[in-house]
């Protein structure tokens, strides 16, 4: 397992070894052990996987408030995505700043999302299937999120009319937004 660092300290894309062979590949998606000795110590403790038929599905940008807030690890078990997170801890150096990973069934790759960010995606291929473990259990009270083409933060996504939720089409801009992470006033 290769562990590559990113712009955000303690945000890590994880390239787990994957052992190909003429019947196809074996990988270990998730051990425990070997994701301690590379400083993700949290505990998961739920597993969600999503599906979207259609490339240029965009699902984001989310977070929970807190003290529901929560971390991340995120990868592809089908198609690909462009993954993008936002730095909302008021007191980071790369606080608002954003940054964008490619994750697919192809590169196998990884990203780890501490507490403390907006994260969002977008697909690249139909039938995209995400799995995401998180650490703490979700709530439909803290469940909060930002426009994803919010103006402030000038994310490039790779699509320009992306296919929406109801609610992430009524999401609110950051500076609406970034006020109430850390006070669980609810985003308005
Ligand atoms: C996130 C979540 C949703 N739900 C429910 C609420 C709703 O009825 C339905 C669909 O939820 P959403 O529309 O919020 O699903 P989705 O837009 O896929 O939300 C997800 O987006 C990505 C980018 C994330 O980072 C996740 O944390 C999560 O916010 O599933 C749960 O029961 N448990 C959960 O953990």
């Amino acid at each position: 397992m290769k562990v590559n660092h990113t712009l955000f300290d303690d945000v890590k894309l994880i390239d787990p070894t994957v052992h190909s062979d003429h019947r196809g590949f074996f990988k270990e998606q998730y051990n425990e052990q070997t994701i301690r000795k590379v400083g993700i110590t949290c505990t998961f403790v739920q597993d969600n996987v999503s599906f979207s038929k259609e490339a240029g599905t965009l699902r984001g940008l989310h977070f929970q408030r807190e003290p529901k807030a929560q971390a991340k690890l995120v990868s592809v078990l089908a198609g690909a995505i462009y993954d993008v997170i936002v730095d909302l801890r008021h007191e980071s150096p790369t606080f608002k700043r954003w940054q964008g990973y490619v994750l697919s069934e192809h590169n196998h790759r990884q990203l780890f999302v501490p507490r403390g960010f907006a994260h969002g995606f977008c697909t690249l291929v139909p039938n995209t299937i995400v799995m995401y473990k998180v650490d703490e259990y979700y709530s439909k009270e803290h469940d909060s999120g930002i426009y994803w083409n919010d103006k402030d933060l000038q994310i490039s996504w790779p699509v320009s009319v992306p296919i929406l939720s109801a609610k992430d089409q009524q999401l609110p801009l950051s500076a609406h937004t970034d006020a109430n992470f850390n006070d669980g006033d609810g985003a308005k």
